[in-house]
């Protein structure tokens, strides 16, 4: 399925005002982190601020690594999320289990020819999931790195899934018009190339990210 106009998801949103960026560029989706060891992590408070803040028609995803299942439910008896994102290690029983829709990252490893490996195996052990995010791995951090990989292996991936593909890693405003022509994802999903700190949002990075989109996508 090519889209005619890439969708984005910014991702690691800590302040209103960054919201409110986003949502202005054109934002599909903004990504609430509720993994503590991130820099982008955010609780429940200040998510309900933020999402308070922002206009309606963006969707709210919220970020799980390998979380228990209680925290999943005790952020979703607190605040509205259209979707959830887990980024770790979680299988599809696991992932499903919340009944909401939900995207499965994968992180594309290296393999030890240098080629990166395959990740259709995890992405056809996930078919009931709304989107496949495909990101670097990184061993120090399970995302948010910055980093990123072989976007050939990407392509075959939009190729042959039946799930949506969403590209991750790295991605800027310098890099995006060939990430959308070269791989020809249904959505982007990034953080730090929009960022002037981690975890702090720089609103000309967001408005710069957006023109580039929007030009190569019209
Ligand atoms: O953003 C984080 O801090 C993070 C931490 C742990 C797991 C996932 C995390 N982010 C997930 C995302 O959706 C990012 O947008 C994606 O990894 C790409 O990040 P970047 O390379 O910084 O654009």
């Amino acid at each position: 399925m090519i889209p005619r106009r890439t969708r984005v998801k910014i991702c690691g949103i800590t302040r209103p005002s960054d919201a409110l960026a986003a949502a202005q560029a054109g934002a599909d989706a903004l990504g609430l982190v509720f993994y503590p060891a991130s820099k982008r992590a955010v609780s429940t408070t200040q998510a309900a601020v933020i999402q308070s803040v922002t206009p309606v028609f963006v969707s709210w995803v919220g970020l799980f690594v390998d979380p228990e299942p209680e925290q999943v439910k005790s952020v979703l008896n607190q605040i509205k999320l259209d979707c959830l994102q887990f980024h770790g290690d979680e299988d599809a029983g696991f992932c499903e289990s919340f009944g909401l829709p939900y995207m499965k990252a994968i992180r594309v490893k290296p393999g030890r020819d240098g080629m990166a490996t395959d990740p259709m195996p995890e992405i056809t052990a996930h078919p009931n999931a709304s989107a496949i995010l495909l990101d670097a791995y990184d061993p120090s951090m399970p995302g948010g790195t910055g980093k990123r990989f072989d976007w050939r292996v990407a392509r075959q991936c939009v190729e042959a899934s039946e799930v949506p593909i969403v590209l991750a890693g790295g991605l800027k405003a310098s890099n995006v018009g060939k990430a959308i022509r070269d791989v020809q994802p249904w959505a982007l999903d990034l953080s730090s190339g929009v960022e002037s700190e981690p975890g702090l949002k720089d609103p000309a990075l967001i408005d710069a990210f957006f023109d580039e989109v929007n030009r190569v996508s019209n």
